[in-house]
């Protein structure tokens, strides 16, 4: 029999490159002998990530608009046409059954070409917002996973399956693991620990905001795992020094996720949609501080959803720098309002989005290969 072969695009952070990996990692377990080819845009983090995580990409040479620049734009209308040829190339070589779109630069091309050519597509839309791209693209899908509710604003009805974000399911394999992430992180297990993450790029505001108020955190004796994010970790290693303190870890980037989750008692993080699917499955008491330069706002959306249910505390971006460390002191010492938001946002969790969305992909391929015979 024929082996299955999968496309799947996306990427530009991690948020669209994780659920993808899941993707991919939920085909070859359900199908082993699944062929799978990602497709990238050059330069983008999916072109380091993805071959570490063990699968091909090919990368197309794309970018989206960059705001205030004409200059640097100039250059759009010719790329976009390369990488619709390059799409083309790629489809016509690769013969995917089926292609999965999950966002980012390199997605929209290439689905598009899949619709030109009469192959069916799949969207893994993570955010409770849909971007414009996502929203073109999703009248001719042919399924489109969504991870919040009231989707049908952006999707049609028929054509919407609600599976939650697909996550990486060694991330939130938590369970007995606090003195062993602790202890990786060089820290003491039986201290109060906050986990500040800024999302795969890290968060300026959350930088900020740690940084002023040093001070307060180290008169409690609370200790800190910071991820800064790559653009922001020179600088503050350069103010700061590597070993500043000891209940003070500085990283770059957290390549093992589930040991900081595990270590943490309370999480300060940026509104991402597939970090908040991470928080969800985890469930400890968090506060979201929603990234205010995203599309549409799209994270404070992401994190209301959470809110309206009591499931996670909401801080302003421009008001992060005066009140974020004390609303995080505050609940750290307030066990009772921890439980209930733990409680609250574990019941949001959905679990298996990555084995269902491969499902969804595999019945696709097979109703195409009923097709073609
Ligand atoms: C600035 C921006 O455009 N942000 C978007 C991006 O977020 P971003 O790329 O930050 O993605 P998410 O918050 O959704 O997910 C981050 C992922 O990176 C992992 N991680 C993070 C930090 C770290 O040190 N190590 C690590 O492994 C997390 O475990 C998680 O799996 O995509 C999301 C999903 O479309 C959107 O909701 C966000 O609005």
């Amino acid at each position: 029999m024929k082996a299955t072969k999968i496309i799947i695009s996306g990427g530009g952070t991690g948020g669209h490159i994780f659920p993808a990996i899941a993707i991919a990692k939920a085909l070859r377990s359900i199908e082993p002998a699944c062929e799978i080819l990602f497709v990238g845009a050059i330069g983008r983090m999916e072109m380091e990530k993805v071959p570490a995580a063990g699968y091909k990409i090919v990368g197309l040479n794309i970018s989206g608009i960059q705001r205030g620049s004409i200059a640097k734009n100039l250059s759009l209308p010719f790329k976009l046409f390369g990488s619709m040829r390059k799409s083309m190339q790629v489809l016509s070589e690769f013969k995917p059954d089926v292609v999965v779109g999950v966002g980012g630069y390199a997605s929209g091309p290439i689905l598009f070409a899949a619709s030109l050519k009469g192959i069916p597509y799949l969207i893994q839309e993570q955010n409770s917002y849909a971007g414009v791209t996502n929203k073109w693209l999703g009248k001719k899908a042919h399924k489109i996973c969504v991870a919040f509710d009231d989707m049908e604003q952006f999707f049609p009805a028929d054509r919407i399956l609600k599976t939650g974000n697909p996550v990486r399911k060694e991330v939130v394999d938590i369970l007995n693991k606090h003195h062993a992430g602790a202890e990786l992180l060089r820290l003491d297990p039986l201290k109060k620990t906050i986990l500040v993450t800024g999302g795969s790029l890290g968060a300026g505001t959350l930088n900020k905001s740690i940084e002023k108020h040093l001070p307060e955190l180290l008169k409690q004796d609370v200790q800190i795992i910071w991820q800064t994010g790559k653009f922001y970790y020179k600088d503050i290693i350069d103010r700061l020094g590597l070993d500043f303190h000891p209940n003070v870890r500085i990283l770059e980037f957290l390549n093992k996720m589930d040991m900081a989750y595990a270590a943490a008692d309370l999480i300060i993080s940026r509104a991402g949609a597939g970090t908040i699917a991470e928080l969800c499955i985890i469930k400890k008491p968090v506060i979201l501080v929603p990234s205010p330069n995203v599309a549409e706002d799209h994270q404070t959306k992401n994190a209301l959803a959470l809110v309206k249910n009591n499931a996670a505390l909401l801080i302003a971006d421009r008001s992060a720098e005066d009140t974020l460390v004390f609303e995080a002191l505050s609940l750290l010492q307030d066990k009772q309002r921890s439980k209930t938001l733990a409680d609250n946002i574990g019941k949001m969790a959905l679990s298996d989005a990555d084995d269902i969305i491969a499902q969804q992909v595999l019945d696709l391929a097979k109703e195409r290969g009923k097709e073609c015979n």
